[in-house]
Protein backbone atom coordinates (compact mmCIF):
# COMPACT_ATOMS: atom_id res chain seq x y z
CA UNK A 1 0.00 0.00 0.00
CA UNK A 2 1.59 3.44 -0.90
CA UNK A 3 1.13 6.07 1.79
CA UNK A 4 -0.29 8.68 -0.11
CA UNK A 5 -2.57 6.72 -2.73
CA UNK A 6 -4.43 3.56 -3.47
CA UNK A 7 -2.27 0.17 -3.34
CA UNK A 8 0.22 -0.49 -5.96
CA UNK A 9 2.14 2.28 -7.58
CA UNK A 10 2.60 0.03 -10.68
CA UNK A 11 -1.11 -0.73 -11.09
CA UNK A 12 -2.14 2.96 -11.25
CA UNK A 13 -4.80 3.69 -13.85
CA UNK A 14 -4.39 6.63 -16.02
CA UNK A 15 -7.20 9.07 -16.96
CA UNK A 16 -8.74 7.79 -20.68
CA UNK A 17 -10.14 10.52 -23.20
CA UNK A 18 -13.28 9.62 -22.59
CA UNK A 19 -12.66 10.77 -18.64
CA UNK A 20 -10.87 13.62 -19.46
CA UNK A 21 -13.36 14.76 -22.18
CA UNK A 22 -16.38 14.31 -19.44
CA UNK A 23 -14.14 16.12 -16.69
CA UNK A 24 -13.71 19.05 -18.97
CA UNK A 25 -16.95 19.29 -20.45
CA UNK A 26 -19.30 18.58 -17.61
CA UNK A 27 -17.08 20.03 -14.59
CA UNK A 28 -14.52 22.14 -16.16
CA UNK A 29 -11.52 20.43 -14.65
CA UNK A 30 -8.94 21.63 -16.92
CA UNK A 31 -6.57 18.37 -16.17
CA UNK A 32 -3.33 20.60 -15.10
CA UNK A 33 -1.06 18.59 -12.40
CA UNK A 34 -1.67 19.44 -8.68
CA UNK A 35 1.52 19.33 -7.23
CA UNK A 36 2.17 16.45 -4.70
CA UNK A 37 5.02 16.25 -2.12
CA UNK A 38 7.53 13.81 -1.35
CA UNK A 39 7.23 11.57 1.13
CA UNK A 40 11.28 12.82 2.42
CA UNK A 41 9.83 16.51 2.44
CA UNK A 42 6.97 15.70 4.83
CA UNK A 43 7.93 16.41 8.68
CA UNK A 44 5.60 14.48 10.90
CA UNK A 45 4.69 15.76 14.23
CA UNK A 46 7.48 15.40 16.69
CA UNK A 47 7.83 11.60 18.21
CA UNK A 48 6.70 11.90 21.60
CA UNK A 49 7.93 8.61 23.22
CA UNK A 50 11.71 8.37 25.15
CA UNK A 51 14.42 6.38 24.60
CA UNK A 52 13.12 4.52 27.13
CA UNK A 53 9.39 4.04 25.84
CA UNK A 54 10.91 2.44 22.93
CA UNK A 55 13.23 0.15 25.04
CA UNK A 56 10.22 -0.89 27.16
CA UNK A 57 8.47 -1.62 23.32
CA UNK A 58 11.25 -3.27 22.42
CA UNK A 59 11.16 -5.73 24.94
CA UNK A 60 7.79 -6.88 24.31
CA UNK A 61 8.21 -7.54 21.16
CA UNK A 62 11.74 -7.72 19.87
CA UNK A 63 14.11 -5.50 18.41
CA UNK A 64 12.79 -5.86 14.85
CA UNK A 65 9.02 -5.42 15.75
CA UNK A 66 9.27 -1.20 16.66
CA UNK A 67 9.87 1.47 14.60
CA UNK A 68 9.80 5.37 14.87
CA UNK A 69 11.10 5.59 11.53
CA UNK A 70 9.60 8.59 8.76
CA UNK A 71 8.96 5.75 6.40
CA UNK A 72 6.86 3.69 8.80
CA UNK A 73 5.14 5.93 10.98
CA UNK A 74 3.29 8.10 7.61
CA UNK A 75 2.84 5.33 6.40
CA UNK A 76 0.35 4.32 9.29
CA UNK A 77 -0.74 8.48 9.66
CA UNK A 78 -4.17 7.47 8.16
CA UNK A 79 -6.27 5.91 6.02
CA UNK A 80 -7.87 6.40 2.57
CA UNK A 81 -10.74 8.00 2.24
CA UNK A 82 -10.11 11.30 -0.05
CA UNK A 83 -10.06 13.73 2.81
CA UNK A 84 -7.17 11.53 3.99
CA UNK A 85 -5.33 12.06 0.66
CA UNK A 86 -5.54 15.03 0.60
CA UNK A 87 -3.94 15.46 4.04
CA UNK A 88 -0.88 13.32 2.36
CA UNK A 89 -0.09 16.52 -0.12
CA UNK A 90 0.44 18.59 3.29
CA UNK A 91 4.16 19.48 4.08
CA UNK A 92 2.90 19.09 7.89
CA UNK A 93 1.55 15.85 9.17
CA UNK A 94 0.34 14.25 12.52
CA UNK A 95 1.51 10.58 12.57
CA UNK A 96 1.59 7.90 15.93
CA UNK A 97 4.80 8.06 17.37
CA UNK A 98 5.64 4.50 16.76
CA UNK A 99 4.49 1.31 14.97
CA UNK A 100 4.97 -1.66 16.70
CA UNK A 101 4.02 -5.10 15.70
CA UNK A 102 3.65 -7.60 17.95
CA UNK A 103 2.94 -11.49 16.92
CA UNK A 104 0.94 -13.39 20.13
CA UNK A 105 -1.78 -12.36 21.64
CA UNK A 106 0.57 -12.65 24.91
CA UNK A 107 2.49 -9.93 23.47
CA UNK A 108 -0.85 -7.86 23.01
CA UNK A 109 -1.66 -8.15 26.28
CA UNK A 110 1.65 -7.24 27.52
CA UNK A 111 1.44 -4.12 25.05
CA UNK A 112 -1.93 -3.16 26.26
CA UNK A 113 -0.81 -3.00 30.35
CA UNK A 114 2.27 -1.05 29.17
CA UNK A 115 0.06 1.76 27.52
CA UNK A 116 -2.71 1.79 30.31
CA UNK A 117 0.04 2.23 32.66
CA UNK A 118 2.30 4.77 30.64
CA UNK A 119 -0.68 6.67 29.24
CA UNK A 120 0.13 6.08 25.45
CA UNK A 121 -2.86 5.71 23.40
CA UNK A 122 -2.76 2.37 20.93
CA UNK A 123 -4.82 2.57 17.14
CA UNK A 124 -4.94 -0.70 15.67
CA UNK A 125 -3.88 -1.13 12.08
CA UNK A 126 -5.15 -3.75 9.69
CA UNK A 127 -4.32 -3.10 6.17
CA UNK A 128 -5.27 0.89 6.26
CA UNK A 129 -7.84 1.06 4.55
CA UNK A 130 -10.21 2.84 6.45
CA UNK A 131 -12.67 5.61 4.78
CA UNK A 132 -13.56 7.14 8.12
CA UNK A 133 -10.82 8.53 10.20
CA UNK A 134 -10.24 5.04 11.59
CA UNK A 135 -6.92 5.57 11.87
CA UNK A 136 -6.18 9.41 13.02
CA UNK A 137 -3.33 9.25 15.37
CA UNK A 138 -5.62 10.99 18.32
CA UNK A 139 -3.75 10.53 21.48
CA UNK A 140 -7.69 11.56 23.37
CA UNK A 141 -5.25 13.63 25.92
CA UNK A 142 -2.57 11.07 26.22
CA UNK A 143 1.34 11.52 25.82
CA UNK A 144 2.33 10.00 22.93
CA UNK A 145 0.40 7.04 20.26
CA UNK A 146 1.29 4.19 18.43
CA UNK A 147 0.37 2.21 15.99
CA UNK A 148 0.01 -1.50 16.67
CA UNK A 149 0.12 -3.01 13.33
CA UNK A 150 -1.73 -6.46 13.24
CA UNK A 151 0.20 -7.81 9.95
CA UNK A 152 2.17 -10.68 12.03
CA UNK A 153 -1.32 -12.36 12.74
CA UNK A 154 -1.13 -13.85 9.12
CA UNK A 155 -1.84 -17.40 9.57
CA UNK A 156 -4.50 -19.92 9.09
CA UNK A 157 -4.83 -21.26 12.63
CA UNK A 158 -7.34 -23.75 12.13
CA UNK A 159 -9.74 -25.23 9.70
CA UNK A 160 -12.71 -27.35 10.25
CA UNK A 161 -13.69 -28.70 7.13
CA UNK A 162 -16.29 -30.58 8.40
CA UNK A 163 -18.21 -27.68 10.15
CA UNK A 164 -17.02 -25.41 7.76
CA UNK A 165 -15.39 -23.20 9.80
CA UNK A 166 -11.96 -21.08 9.45
CA UNK A 167 -10.08 -19.23 12.43
CA UNK A 168 -8.13 -16.72 10.84
CA UNK A 169 -5.70 -14.62 11.94
CA UNK A 170 -6.45 -11.00 12.12
CA UNK A 171 -4.12 -9.83 10.38
CA UNK A 172 -4.59 -11.83 6.75
CA UNK A 173 -5.55 -10.11 4.10
CA UNK A 174 -8.19 -10.54 1.88
CA UNK A 175 -6.28 -12.26 -0.97
CA UNK A 176 -3.94 -14.39 1.76
CA UNK A 177 -6.65 -15.14 3.55
CA UNK A 178 -8.48 -16.73 0.08
CA UNK A 179 -5.39 -18.50 -1.10
CA UNK A 180 -5.17 -20.02 2.05
CA UNK A 181 -8.21 -21.38 2.22
CA UNK A 182 -8.12 -21.95 -1.30
CA UNK A 183 -5.75 -24.51 -0.78
CA UNK A 184 -7.59 -26.44 1.23
CA UNK A 185 -10.61 -26.32 -1.16
CA UNK A 186 -12.45 -23.92 0.58
CA UNK A 187 -13.27 -20.19 0.31
CA UNK A 188 -14.57 -17.32 2.39
CA UNK A 189 -16.65 -15.44 -0.73
CA UNK A 190 -15.70 -11.86 1.30
CA UNK A 191 -14.58 -9.18 -1.74
CA UNK A 192 -15.55 -5.85 -0.53
CA UNK A 193 -13.50 -3.09 -3.01
CA UNK A 194 -10.66 -3.03 -0.66
CA UNK A 195 -10.55 -6.41 -0.40
CA UNK A 196 -6.42 -6.38 -1.67
CA UNK A 197 -5.37 -4.76 1.12
CA UNK A 198 -7.64 -4.75 4.16
CA UNK A 199 -7.53 -7.33 6.29
CA UNK A 200 -9.61 -10.45 8.51
CA UNK A 201 -9.10 -8.48 11.61
CA UNK A 202 -10.31 -5.25 9.94
CA UNK A 203 -13.80 -6.13 8.25
CA UNK A 204 -14.58 -7.93 11.62
CA UNK A 205 -14.09 -4.68 13.75
CA UNK A 206 -16.04 -2.53 10.86
CA UNK A 207 -18.76 -4.76 10.01
CA UNK A 208 -17.44 -4.67 6.41
CA UNK A 209 -19.55 -5.75 3.42
CA UNK A 210 -18.35 -7.56 0.66
CA UNK A 211 -19.54 -7.19 -3.82
CA UNK A 212 -20.87 -10.83 -2.73
CA UNK A 213 -22.98 -10.15 -0.25
CA UNK A 214 -26.29 -11.53 -1.66
CA UNK A 215 -24.85 -14.88 -1.70
CA UNK A 216 -22.46 -14.85 1.06
CA UNK A 217 -23.84 -12.68 3.89
CA UNK A 218 -22.08 -9.78 5.29
CA UNK A 219 -18.54 -10.07 7.09
CA UNK A 220 -20.82 -9.67 10.29
CA UNK A 221 -22.93 -13.09 9.07
CA UNK A 222 -19.87 -15.25 8.60
CA UNK A 223 -18.24 -14.48 12.03
CA UNK A 224 -18.56 -17.61 14.06
CA UNK A 225 -15.99 -15.86 17.08
CA UNK A 226 -13.77 -13.92 17.67
CA UNK A 227 -10.34 -13.61 20.50
CA UNK A 228 -10.29 -10.03 21.68
CA UNK A 229 -7.78 -8.47 23.72
CA UNK A 230 -8.72 -6.02 25.89
CA UNK A 231 -6.78 -4.19 28.61
CA UNK A 232 -8.46 -6.40 31.29
CA UNK A 233 -7.79 -9.62 29.96
CA UNK A 234 -8.87 -11.91 26.77
CA UNK A 235 -12.43 -12.37 25.44
CA UNK A 236 -13.13 -15.04 23.67
CA UNK A 237 -16.88 -15.50 22.33
CA UNK A 238 -18.14 -18.02 19.73
CA UNK A 239 -17.91 -21.76 20.02
CA UNK A 240 -20.93 -23.18 18.46
CA UNK A 241 -23.40 -22.51 15.77
CA UNK A 242 -25.97 -20.76 17.68
CA UNK A 243 -26.50 -19.81 21.38
CA UNK A 244 -29.27 -18.70 23.70
CA UNK A 245 -26.54 -18.18 26.58
CA UNK A 246 -27.62 -14.25 27.43
CA UNK A 247 -27.07 -11.44 24.76
CA UNK A 248 -24.34 -11.99 21.77
CA UNK A 249 -21.68 -10.29 23.00
CA UNK A 250 -19.74 -10.78 19.46
CA UNK A 251 -21.96 -8.07 18.48
CA UNK A 252 -20.36 -5.85 21.12
CA UNK A 253 -16.92 -6.30 19.31
CA UNK A 254 -17.94 -6.40 15.59
CA UNK A 255 -18.33 -2.66 14.45
CA UNK A 256 -15.68 -1.97 17.80
CA UNK A 257 -13.36 -0.25 15.41
CA UNK A 258 -10.56 -0.79 17.89
CA UNK A 259 -12.03 1.08 20.80
CA UNK A 260 -12.91 -1.96 22.93
CA UNK A 261 -9.70 -4.55 22.45
CA UNK A 262 -7.50 -5.85 19.72
CA UNK A 263 -9.28 -8.49 17.48
CA UNK A 264 -5.91 -11.48 16.87
CA UNK A 265 -8.02 -13.92 15.40
CA UNK A 266 -11.87 -14.59 14.01
CA UNK A 267 -13.64 -17.70 13.58
CA UNK A 268 -15.46 -17.77 10.31
CA UNK A 269 -18.04 -19.58 8.09
CA UNK A 270 -16.60 -20.77 5.08
CA UNK A 271 -17.29 -23.05 2.39
CA UNK A 272 -16.38 -25.15 -0.36
CA UNK A 273 -14.82 -23.18 -3.48
CA UNK A 274 -16.99 -22.61 -6.10
CA UNK A 275 -16.47 -24.76 -9.23
CA UNK A 276 -18.76 -22.85 -11.56
CA UNK A 277 -20.33 -19.04 -11.76
CA UNK A 278 -22.93 -17.12 -14.23
CA UNK A 279 -22.98 -13.33 -14.74
CA UNK A 280 -25.10 -11.53 -16.44
CA UNK A 281 -26.44 -7.85 -16.99
CA UNK A 282 -29.80 -6.57 -17.27
CA UNK A 283 -31.31 -3.80 -18.24
CA UNK A 284 -33.76 -1.85 -16.73
CA UNK A 285 -35.97 1.15 -18.01
CA UNK A 286 -35.45 3.66 -14.58
CA UNK A 287 -33.82 3.45 -11.20
CA UNK A 288 -37.18 2.64 -9.50
CA UNK A 289 -38.24 -0.15 -11.83
CA UNK A 290 -34.97 -1.56 -11.16
CA UNK A 291 -34.66 -1.46 -7.90
CA UNK A 292 -38.34 -2.99 -7.14
CA UNK A 293 -36.91 -6.08 -9.33
CA UNK A 294 -33.90 -6.09 -7.05
CA UNK A 295 -36.60 -6.49 -4.09
CA UNK A 296 -38.40 -9.07 -5.79
CA UNK A 297 -35.54 -11.16 -5.79
CA UNK A 298 -33.89 -10.31 -2.26
CA UNK A 299 -37.66 -11.48 -1.28
CA UNK A 300 -37.83 -14.38 -2.89
CA UNK A 301 -36.32 -16.61 -0.01
CA UNK A 302 -32.89 -17.25 1.08
CA UNK A 303 -30.31 -19.36 -0.87
CA UNK A 304 -32.71 -18.53 -4.38
CA UNK A 305 -31.21 -15.97 -5.66
CA UNK A 306 -27.34 -14.18 -6.94
CA UNK A 307 -24.60 -14.28 -5.28
CA UNK A 308 -23.77 -10.68 -6.58
CA UNK A 309 -26.86 -8.30 -7.19
CA UNK A 310 -26.43 -4.53 -7.63
CA UNK A 311 -28.20 -2.04 -9.49
CA UNK A 312 -26.67 1.58 -11.03
CA UNK A 313 -28.74 4.31 -11.33
CA UNK A 314 -29.01 6.56 -14.65
CA UNK A 315 -25.99 8.12 -13.75
CA UNK A 316 -23.93 5.80 -13.52
CA UNK A 317 -25.10 3.52 -15.92
CA UNK A 318 -24.18 6.45 -18.51
CA UNK A 319 -20.80 7.07 -17.06
CA UNK A 320 -20.07 3.17 -17.00
CA UNK A 321 -21.33 2.20 -20.34
CA UNK A 322 -20.87 5.50 -22.28
CA UNK A 323 -18.65 5.87 -25.46
CA UNK A 324 -16.21 8.44 -25.69
CA UNK A 325 -18.00 11.99 -25.73
CA UNK A 326 -21.60 10.66 -25.19
CA UNK A 327 -21.66 12.19 -22.21
CA UNK A 328 -21.21 15.27 -23.15
CA UNK A 329 -23.51 15.13 -26.67
CA UNK A 330 -25.89 13.64 -24.93
CA UNK A 331 -25.86 10.23 -26.01
CA UNK A 332 -24.97 8.14 -22.95
CA UNK A 333 -27.02 5.05 -22.98
CA UNK A 334 -30.61 5.60 -21.16
CA UNK A 335 -31.55 3.35 -18.41
CA UNK A 336 -30.05 1.70 -15.95
CA UNK A 337 -28.16 -1.45 -15.23
CA UNK A 338 -28.25 -4.46 -13.08
CA UNK A 339 -25.49 -6.98 -12.49
CA UNK A 340 -26.16 -10.53 -11.45
CA UNK A 341 -23.37 -13.24 -10.98
CA UNK A 342 -24.44 -16.87 -9.98
CA UNK A 343 -21.47 -18.88 -7.84
CA UNK A 344 -21.73 -22.62 -6.92
CA UNK A 345 -21.34 -26.06 -8.47
CA UNK A 346 -23.26 -25.73 -12.15
CA UNK A 347 -26.48 -27.27 -11.84
CA UNK A 348 -26.78 -24.87 -8.41
CA UNK A 349 -25.69 -21.37 -10.85
CA UNK A 350 -28.09 -22.56 -13.87
CA UNK A 351 -31.44 -23.40 -11.31
CA UNK A 352 -30.70 -19.99 -9.58
CA UNK A 353 -30.42 -18.04 -12.36
CA UNK A 354 -33.32 -19.40 -13.87
CA UNK A 355 -35.29 -18.52 -10.87
CA UNK A 356 -34.16 -14.80 -10.58
CA UNK A 357 -34.86 -14.03 -14.43
CA UNK A 358 -37.95 -15.05 -14.20
CA UNK A 359 -38.26 -12.40 -11.44
CA UNK A 360 -36.26 -9.76 -12.67
CA UNK A 361 -38.10 -10.27 -16.22
CA UNK A 362 -41.47 -9.51 -14.81
CA UNK A 363 -40.01 -6.67 -13.16
CA UNK A 364 -39.63 -5.10 -16.85
CA UNK A 365 -35.92 -6.03 -17.05
CA UNK A 366 -34.41 -7.27 -20.12
CA UNK A 367 -31.28 -9.82 -20.28
CA UNK A 368 -27.99 -7.80 -21.84
CA UNK A 369 -26.20 -11.23 -21.65
CA UNK A 370 -22.95 -11.60 -20.05
CA UNK A 371 -20.60 -8.52 -21.29
CA UNK A 372 -21.17 -6.20 -18.98
CA UNK A 373 -21.53 -8.22 -16.06
CA UNK A 374 -18.20 -9.95 -17.06
CA UNK A 375 -17.05 -5.90 -17.70
CA UNK A 376 -18.15 -5.74 -14.39
CA UNK A 377 -16.53 -8.17 -12.74
CA UNK A 378 -12.87 -7.63 -14.81
CA UNK A 379 -12.97 -4.05 -13.27
CA UNK A 380 -14.03 -4.66 -9.82
CA UNK A 381 -11.24 -3.80 -7.29
CA UNK A 382 -9.87 -1.08 -9.81
CA UNK A 383 -11.57 2.18 -9.22
CA UNK A 384 -10.15 3.41 -6.58
CA UNK A 385 -6.98 4.05 -8.68
CA UNK A 386 -8.79 5.81 -11.01
CA UNK A 387 -9.60 8.47 -7.85
CA UNK A 388 -6.00 9.09 -7.44
CA UNK A 389 -6.00 9.86 -11.19
CA UNK A 390 -8.79 12.51 -10.55
CA UNK A 391 -7.30 14.21 -7.49
CA UNK A 392 -4.30 14.28 -9.77
CA UNK A 393 -5.48 16.63 -11.51
CA UNK A 394 -8.15 18.67 -9.65
CA UNK A 395 -11.26 16.42 -9.38
CA UNK A 396 -12.37 15.68 -6.24
CA UNK A 397 -13.75 11.92 -5.86
CA UNK A 398 -14.94 10.72 -3.12
CA UNK A 399 -17.78 7.57 -1.90
CA UNK A 400 -20.17 7.30 0.74
CA UNK A 401 -22.86 4.83 1.90
CA UNK A 402 -25.81 4.23 3.48
CA UNK A 403 -28.85 1.94 3.93
CA UNK A 404 -32.98 1.94 4.15
CA UNK A 405 -36.05 0.23 3.75
CA UNK A 406 -37.02 -0.41 0.70
CA UNK A 407 -40.32 1.42 0.78
CA UNK A 408 -37.82 4.52 1.41
CA UNK A 409 -34.89 4.11 -1.44
CA UNK A 410 -35.72 6.42 -4.33
CA UNK A 411 -36.96 9.27 -1.73
CA UNK A 412 -33.52 8.62 -0.09
CA UNK A 413 -31.35 8.38 -3.26
CA UNK A 414 -33.26 11.81 -4.32
CA UNK A 415 -32.75 13.07 -1.05
CA UNK A 416 -28.87 12.77 -0.58
CA UNK A 417 -28.06 13.61 -4.28
CA UNK A 418 -29.75 16.76 -4.13
CA UNK A 419 -28.03 17.48 -0.73
CA UNK A 420 -24.43 16.69 -2.26
CA UNK A 421 -25.46 18.36 -5.52
CA UNK A 422 -26.63 22.07 -4.04
CA UNK A 423 -23.59 21.97 -1.26
CA UNK A 424 -21.27 21.35 -4.05
CA UNK A 425 -23.14 24.02 -6.37
CA UNK A 426 -22.45 26.39 -3.02
CA UNK A 427 -18.30 26.35 -3.41
CA UNK A 428 -19.24 26.73 -6.61
CA UNK A 429 -18.54 23.39 -8.02
CA UNK A 430 -20.91 21.11 -10.42
CA UNK A 431 -20.69 17.49 -9.28
CA UNK A 432 -21.85 14.36 -10.59
CA UNK A 433 -23.22 12.54 -8.24
CA UNK A 434 -23.47 8.46 -9.04
CA UNK A 435 -25.49 6.09 -7.04
CA UNK A 436 -26.21 2.05 -6.85
CA UNK A 437 -27.91 -0.66 -4.94
CA UNK A 438 -24.66 -2.83 -3.90
CA UNK A 439 -26.48 -5.37 -0.66
CA UNK A 440 -29.98 -6.15 -0.34
CA UNK A 441 -32.00 -7.94 2.23
CA UNK A 442 -35.85 -8.70 2.42
CA UNK A 443 -36.78 -5.94 3.85
CA UNK A 444 -34.19 -2.96 2.46
CA UNK A 445 -31.10 -2.17 0.95
CA UNK A 446 -27.98 -0.05 0.90
CA UNK A 447 -27.20 3.20 -1.75
CA UNK A 448 -23.67 3.82 -2.62
CA UNK A 449 -22.63 6.91 -3.67
CA UNK A 450 -19.60 8.40 -5.90
CA UNK A 451 -19.12 12.26 -6.02
CA UNK A 452 -16.95 13.40 -8.54
CA UNK A 453 -16.79 17.75 -8.77
CA UNK A 454 -13.83 20.24 -9.56
CA UNK A 455 -12.33 21.09 -6.66
CA UNK A 456 -12.05 24.36 -5.47
CA UNK A 457 -9.20 26.91 -5.85
CA UNK A 458 -10.71 29.22 -3.24
CA UNK A 459 -11.97 26.86 -0.14
CA UNK A 460 -9.83 24.36 1.17
CA UNK A 461 -10.54 20.85 -0.68
CA UNK A 462 -11.26 19.36 2.87
CA UNK A 463 -13.09 21.79 4.02
CA UNK A 464 -14.87 21.60 0.76
CA UNK A 465 -15.98 18.43 0.75
CA UNK A 466 -16.59 18.30 4.49
CA UNK A 467 -19.34 20.78 3.51
CA UNK A 468 -20.74 18.62 1.01
CA UNK A 469 -20.39 14.97 3.31
CA UNK A 470 -22.01 17.06 6.35
CA UNK A 471 -24.98 17.93 3.86
CA UNK A 472 -25.28 14.65 2.69
CA UNK A 473 -25.36 13.07 6.25
CA UNK A 474 -27.91 15.43 7.20
CA UNK A 475 -30.20 14.29 4.55
CA UNK A 476 -29.47 10.12 5.82
CA UNK A 477 -30.42 11.33 9.05
CA UNK A 478 -33.74 13.38 8.51
CA UNK A 479 -34.65 10.34 5.96
CA UNK A 480 -33.95 8.02 8.86
CA UNK A 481 -31.13 5.92 7.28
CA UNK A 482 -28.56 4.43 9.06
CA UNK A 483 -25.24 6.85 8.60
CA UNK A 484 -23.22 4.07 7.67
CA UNK A 485 -24.09 0.47 6.17
CA UNK A 486 -20.42 -0.56 6.24
CA UNK A 487 -18.25 1.83 6.30
CA UNK A 488 -18.36 2.11 9.87
CA UNK A 489 -17.90 5.31 12.05
CA UNK A 490 -14.47 6.01 12.77
CA UNK A 491 -14.15 10.16 13.64
CA UNK A 492 -16.27 11.28 10.39
CA UNK A 493 -19.72 9.45 11.46
CA UNK A 494 -18.85 9.99 15.27
CA UNK A 495 -20.82 12.97 15.63
CA UNK A 496 -24.07 11.41 13.96
CA UNK A 497 -24.26 8.43 15.98
CA UNK A 498 -26.59 9.27 18.94
CA UNK A 499 -29.58 10.33 15.71
CA UNK A 500 -29.24 6.65 15.22
CA UNK A 501 -28.81 5.05 18.36
CA UNK A 502 -30.06 7.69 21.36
CA UNK A 503 -28.64 8.87 24.32
CA UNK A 504 -28.78 5.42 25.93
CA UNK A 505 -27.05 3.42 23.15
CA UNK A 506 -24.28 5.94 23.65
CA UNK A 507 -24.11 5.08 27.58
CA UNK A 508 -24.02 1.78 26.89
CA UNK A 509 -21.27 1.92 24.45
CA UNK A 510 -19.98 4.62 27.18
CA UNK A 511 -19.74 1.87 29.81
CA UNK A 512 -18.63 -0.97 28.16
CA UNK A 513 -15.53 1.08 26.83
CA UNK A 514 -15.24 1.95 30.60
CA UNK A 515 -15.24 -1.77 31.58
CA UNK A 516 -13.07 -3.09 29.22
CA UNK A 517 -10.46 0.38 28.77
CA UNK A 518 -10.80 2.39 32.24
CA UNK A 519 -7.36 4.35 30.90
CA UNK A 520 -9.02 4.94 27.73
CA UNK A 521 -6.07 4.23 25.27
CA UNK A 522 -7.68 2.11 22.70
CA UNK A 523 -8.54 4.69 19.69
CA UNK A 524 -9.34 7.51 21.49
CA UNK A 525 -11.99 9.94 19.54
CA UNK A 526 -13.29 6.97 17.28
CA UNK A 527 -16.67 5.79 17.13
CA UNK A 528 -17.96 6.49 20.63
CA UNK A 529 -19.29 10.26 21.14
C1 LIG B 1 -11.03 2.09 -2.04
C2 LIG B 1 -11.78 1.55 -0.87
C3 LIG B 1 -12.83 0.67 -1.09
C4 LIG B 1 -13.55 0.16 -0.01
N1 LIG B 1 -14.55 -0.73 -0.24
C5 LIG B 1 -15.22 -1.26 0.79
C6 LIG B 1 -16.26 -2.22 0.56
O1 LIG B 1 -16.56 -2.58 -0.57
N2 LIG B 1 -16.88 -2.73 1.65
C7 LIG B 1 -16.54 -2.37 2.91
O2 LIG B 1 -17.11 -2.88 3.85
N3 LIG B 1 -15.59 -1.45 3.15
C8 LIG B 1 -14.91 -0.91 2.13
N4 LIG B 1 -13.92 0.01 2.37
C9 LIG B 1 -13.61 0.41 3.75
C10 LIG B 1 -12.52 -0.45 4.42
O3 LIG B 1 -11.80 -1.18 3.47
C11 LIG B 1 -13.15 -1.37 5.43
O4 LIG B 1 -13.61 -0.61 6.51
C12 LIG B 1 -12.21 -2.48 5.95
O5 LIG B 1 -12.98 -3.39 6.67
C13 LIG B 1 -11.07 -1.97 6.80
O6 LIG B 1 -10.18 -3.03 7.00
P1 LIG B 1 -8.63 -2.76 7.29
O7 LIG B 1 -8.00 -4.06 7.58
O8 LIG B 1 -8.04 -1.95 6.21
O9 LIG B 1 -8.73 -1.92 8.62
P2 LIG B 1 -8.02 -0.55 8.97
O10 LIG B 1 -8.38 0.47 7.97
O11 LIG B 1 -6.58 -0.77 9.22
O12 LIG B 1 -8.75 -0.22 10.35
C14 LIG B 1 -10.10 0.12 10.38
C15 LIG B 1 -10.52 0.36 11.83
O13 LIG B 1 -10.48 -0.86 12.55
C16 LIG B 1 -9.50 -0.83 13.59
N5 LIG B 1 -8.83 -2.14 13.51
C17 LIG B 1 -8.22 -2.69 12.43
N6 LIG B 1 -7.82 -3.94 12.72
C18 LIG B 1 -8.19 -4.19 14.00
C19 LIG B 1 -8.07 -5.31 14.87
N7 LIG B 1 -7.48 -6.45 14.48
N8 LIG B 1 -8.58 -5.20 16.12
C20 LIG B 1 -9.18 -4.07 16.54
N9 LIG B 1 -9.31 -2.98 15.76
C21 LIG B 1 -8.84 -3.04 14.51
C22 LIG B 1 -8.61 0.35 13.26
O14 LIG B 1 -8.06 0.93 14.42
C23 LIG B 1 -9.58 1.29 12.56
O15 LIG B 1 -10.33 2.02 13.49
C24 LIG B 1 -13.20 0.55 1.30
C25 LIG B 1 -12.13 1.41 1.51
C26 LIG B 1 -11.42 1.91 0.43
C27 LIG B 1 -10.28 2.83 0.66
Amino acid sequence: MQWNAWGAAESATPLSQNITDLLRSALGVTGHPRPAVAADDVALSPGRLTAADLDDLRAVVGDAYVSDAHADRLLRAGGKSTPDLLRRTAREQDAPDAVVLPGTDDEVATLLRWCSEHHVAVVAFGGGTSVVGGLDPVDGGLRAVISLDLRRFDRLVDLDEVSGVAVMGAGLTGPRAEELLGERGFSLGHFPQSHQFATIGGFAVTRSSGQDSAGYGRFDDMVVGLTTITPRGTLTLGTVAKSAAGPDLRQLILGSEGTLGIVTAVALRVHRTPTAAINEAWHFPDFVTGAHALRAVAQRGPGLGPTVLRLSDEAETGVNLAKPGAIADGTAPGGTLAITRYEGDAAACAARRELTADVLAAAGGTSLGSEAADAWEHGRFSAPYLRDSLLAVGAGCETLETATSWARIPDLRTAVTSALTDALAASGSQALVLCHISHTYPTGASLYFTVVYKMSSEIDPIEQWAAAKSAANDAIVASGATITHHHAVGVDHRGRLDAEIGSVGVEILRAVKQALDPAGILNPGKLIP
